[in-house]
């Protein structure tokens, strides 16, 4: 799909998507659960949807209603010896462990960027825990057969945080007296996040300082009812729009969420944005565009709508947390370098720092997706300010955290062509 955005003001108010990495989460953890657990404001984009043909394939029953989805599970029981996690990074490694809990072999299969994204740590770390696991020179598909026996044991937590929630996940519904160490743990927040997930259904486990994280006891994943957040990741695009083409109102955000990428609130107002912030809505309009420095290291997911930030504001911007990107749908860094420099905009990149040359004018191009929903979208909203319409190829990369994203960027003023 290739679609074409215009320079545009915006004006109005919408809704956030719900938040993919919740939804996924409570997914698993409604797997896990023995009864019926009710989902409300379920995510459709292909992660999610990944996440609830993964569950089905390791034995849940869903049904979808109206508002809500019901997971009805008796535990992990797969029906299948192949899931296919699509083309989530998050979905295969937290899936993987809580596969494993089985004892049947099964073949772990994805498609699209999750084929070139390292899956090494499995082979390394689950045969400490009793699971076969062989994978394809480090890259999918992986072959696992467990049950995977809660040990204590330690990880390294450099490279992705989703490799701790898998283990996390899957230790809560089988661990006895155990530890999880972790070394150098990246993206923080999204732990936080699968803690609280997993402490709604009814597990606990004793974090110290993001280091060690004790089950004390056998614990049992209880089915509830559980509604998904709006998606600060999504909304961030939204937010920034607002910043430096106009105003919007975007609701259904909690504004005291454990969502990592909540903290675009804090580079907008160092960037300058008019900001008003209530409990589950967020008020901006354009302010400042000043330059900003900003780390991150914790919410990598950011850097594609910080870039379009930056863009705007005039001087250098510095990002900080660029390694971080090389494993994600493209390697983000250089795809943004690429796509960016075609629309006028200059991006170095010094190690672990970004450097953004903004207020130098953005041109009307033709730029491309690389097949990653965040280019696509941070090229949407760098379009608002153009000298000129952006066309993106590959825009239907969208679909895989924000299918909305078009139609909420033309709810608030954005002037977008699908182009037949
Ligand atoms: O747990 C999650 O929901 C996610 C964790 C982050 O990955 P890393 O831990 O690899 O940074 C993030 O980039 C990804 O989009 C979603
Ligand atoms: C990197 C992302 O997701 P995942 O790692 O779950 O594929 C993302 O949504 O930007």
């Amino acid at each position: 799909m290739q679609v074409t955005v215009s320079p545009a003001v915006i004006k109005g108010t919408v809704t956030a998507n719900p938040s993919k990495s919740a939804m996924q989460r409570a997914v698993a953890a409604a797997l896990l659960a023995r009864g019926t657990s009710i989902i409300r404001n379920p995510g459709l984009s292909n992660d999610c949807l990944a996440a609830l043909e993964v569950a089905e394939n390791l034995g849940a029953k869903i049904k979808r209603e109206a508002d809500h989805f019901e997971i009805t599970s008796n535990g992990v029981k797969p029906f299948y010896d192949e899931i296919n996690c699509g083309e989530s990074g998050l979905g295969i490694r937290m899936f993987t462990p809580i596969a494993a809990l089985s004892d049947i072999a099964i073949t772990i299969e994805g498609h699209g960027s999750l084929k070139t994204r390292p899956m090494n740590f499995f082979e390394e770390v689950l045969p400490q825990l009793g699971v076969k696991c062989v994978t394809n020179g480090g890259k999918l598909p992986l072959q696992i057969q467990g049950p995977l026996t809660p040990k204590n044991i330690t990880i390294d937590g450099s490279l992705s945080s989703q490799f701790l929630t898998g283990l996390l996940m899957a230790y809560g519904a089988v661990a006895d007296d155990a530890t999880i160490t972790v070394t150098d743990l990246k993206s923080k927040p999204y732990i936080a996040l699968t803690l609280q997930l997993m402490e709604h259904f009814g597990v606990h486990v004793e974090e110290k300082n993001f280091e060690t994280f004790y089950f004390r006891k056998k614990q049992a994943y209880k089915a509830v009812e559980y509604t998904v957040e709006g998606d600060w990741s999504g909304a961030a695009f939204l937010l920034v729009a607002a910043a430096v083409a106009g105003k919007a109102e975007v609701q259904h955000l909690n504004t005291a969420s454990a969502q990592s990428d909540k903290a675009i609130i804090d580079a907008l107002k160092k960037a300058g944005a008019g900001m008003l912030e209530g409990v589950f809505t967020v008020n901006i309009e354009k302010g400042g565009l000043n330059p900003f420095e900003f780390d991150a290291t914790d919410c990598p997911d950011l850097f594609p709508p910080l870039v379009a930030l930056a863009a705007n504001c005039k001087g250098i911007t510095t990002i900080k947390g660029v390694s971080r990107l090389a494993h994600k749908e493209s390697d983000r860094g250089l795809t943004l370098q690429e796509e960016f420099g075609k629309m006028g905009i200059r991006i170095d990149l010094q190690g672990d720092i970004m450097l953004v040359h903004g207020g130098t004018g953005i041109k009307g191009a033709q730029v491309h997706s690389h097949n990653d929903h965040r280019i696509a979208m941070a090229c949407a909203v760098a379009a608002l300010t153009a000298d000129g319409p952006v066309t993106i190829d590959n825009a239907e990369a969208i679909n895989k955290s924000y299918p909305e994203f078009f139609d909420h960027l033309e709810l608030i003023g954005g002037k977008v062509a699908v182009n037949v």
